[in-house]
């Protein structure tokens, strides 16, 4: 008995050792990324990048402070003129009037202060601004947004001007998260979030990485692309029918599909975990119902097969174009002897690419899209140092 079970024994005891080892292997391996695992958010102007930052602070800081509060009331305001300013603006080009004549005062009124704002926002402004938004053809114009540039968050702000005009108005955290601020530069976020007990528990370090998306910000981006660990490339699905603000030849969803095959394919970000956000849900959602389709810019989705809602349909079918683009033959085969190292990375796990649907303006969907990314990143991580 002994003599057939000792092997056995002996057997068990080497598992129970290995294991143990393994373990202590595993957390040595995510010890150093417990301090900072570093995250770079990427991707065209206005698809959402600093909105993801921003929710990042609500959920894993401290929120935003009374005085942080404070100070983006300027920048809401400013939100509200550019929004009237720039729908007013472009009635003319459109072939739009105003409905209501005594609405005239107030249009001359606002093109007049230009897109800079009134000298000051007082009751008369806020006056001029209901009024004109009340009106049908300024709704006509608003409708058409997409044939020029108006920021997204015109209606959510151009419907509380009651809220905003009040002297003593502290912004939430719904309003700072519709404030648009175009970033330059870049900046920095860090935070602490608990690893789940399966992944080896305890508190992890994240720094995350936030850049201007439009075309003269990108040259900044190589910066900060040293010792990344996860790209979060975000997109908006609702541009599909609209251009950028910086060339206004090029369709926003084609520009984002270039830039993210450039990303896929960079030489500097081969290691990089990829995580696709295809972000503006609803707003996407909010054009499909308006009768939009797809199908007038990308033409391929005419016989895009699946039967499913058009809204789905839709974003199944800006995921499988993006989807596509990772499975395509890798121009970087043909790169110079320096990724070669790169090369064998690849050759031995093939790359992937996760996709997630968002609404990045919603904390309960951005709190649940985080938890499942957390698990991906650290599954990523000790995939590429070989523990998985
Ligand atoms: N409705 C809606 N608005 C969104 C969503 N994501 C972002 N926005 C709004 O879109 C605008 C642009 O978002 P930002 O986060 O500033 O975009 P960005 O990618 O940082 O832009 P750059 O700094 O120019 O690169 C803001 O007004 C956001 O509130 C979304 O999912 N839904
Ligand atoms: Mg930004």
């Amino acid at each position: 008995m002994r003599i057939v079970c000792g092997p056995c024994m002996q057997a068990r005891d080497e598992d129970a050792d290995y294991s143990k080892q393994l373990d202590r292997e595993i957390k040595h391996w995510i010890r150093p990324y417990d301090q900072a695992i570093k995250l770079l958010l990427l991707g065209t102007g206005e698809s959402g990048k600093t909105t993801i930052i921003k929710q990042m602070k609500i959920l894993h800081v401290q929120g935003f402070s009374q005085s942080e509060r404070i100070e983006k009331v300027k920048y809401i305001r400013h939100n509200v003129h550019e929004s009237i300013h720039d729908i007013l603006f472009n009635m003319a080009p459109l072939g739009i009037s105003l409905r209501n004549p005594k609405n005239h005062d107030a249009y001359r009124f606002i093109l007049k202060c230009g897109p800079d704002g009134p000298p000051e926002y007082n009751e008369e402004y806020y006056d001029f601004v209901r009024s004109l938004w009340k009106d049908s053809g300024v709704r006509e114009c608003f409708r058409r947004s997409n044939e020029y540039q108006l920021i997204d968050s015109a209606e959510y702000f151009l419907d509380r001007l009651d809220l905003l005009q009040k002297s003593d108005y502290i912004p939430s955290d719904a309003d700072i998260l519709r404030c648009r601020q175009k970033t330059t530069g870049i900046q920095k976020i860090e935070f602490k979030v608990k690893v789940p007990k399966s992944m080896a528990g305890g508190v992890q370090d994240f720094w995350m990485f936030d850049v201007g998306g439009q075309r003269g910000e990108r040259k900044k981006w190589i910066q900060v692309f040293e010792g990344i660990h996860a790209i979060w490339f975000v997109v908006a699905c609702s541009d599909f029918d609209q251009t950028l603000r910086e060339d206004n030849s090029q369709n926003r969803l084609k520009e984002a599909l270039v830039l993210f095959e450039d990303v896929w394919q960079s030489r500097f970000l081969l290691t990089a975990g990829l995580i696709v956000f295809l972000n503006k849900q609803d707003l996407l959602e909010r054009k499909i119902s308006a009768g939009r389709s797809v199908g007038d810019y990308f033409p391929a989705y005419r016989t895009y097969k699946p039967e499913a809602d058009e809204h789905t349909r839709t974003k199944l079918f800006i995921r499988s174009m993006f989807a596509d683009l990772t499975t395509k033959k890798q121009a970087r085969q043909n790169m110079a002897a320096s990724a070669e190292r790169f090369r064998v990375v690849e050759a031995s796990r093939p790359r992937e690419c996760y996709f997630h649907f968002t609404t990045a303006t919603d904390t309960d969907n951005v709190r649940t899209v985080f938890r499942d990314v957390h698990q991906i990143i650290l599954t990523h991580i000790l995939t590429n140092i070989g523990v998985y």
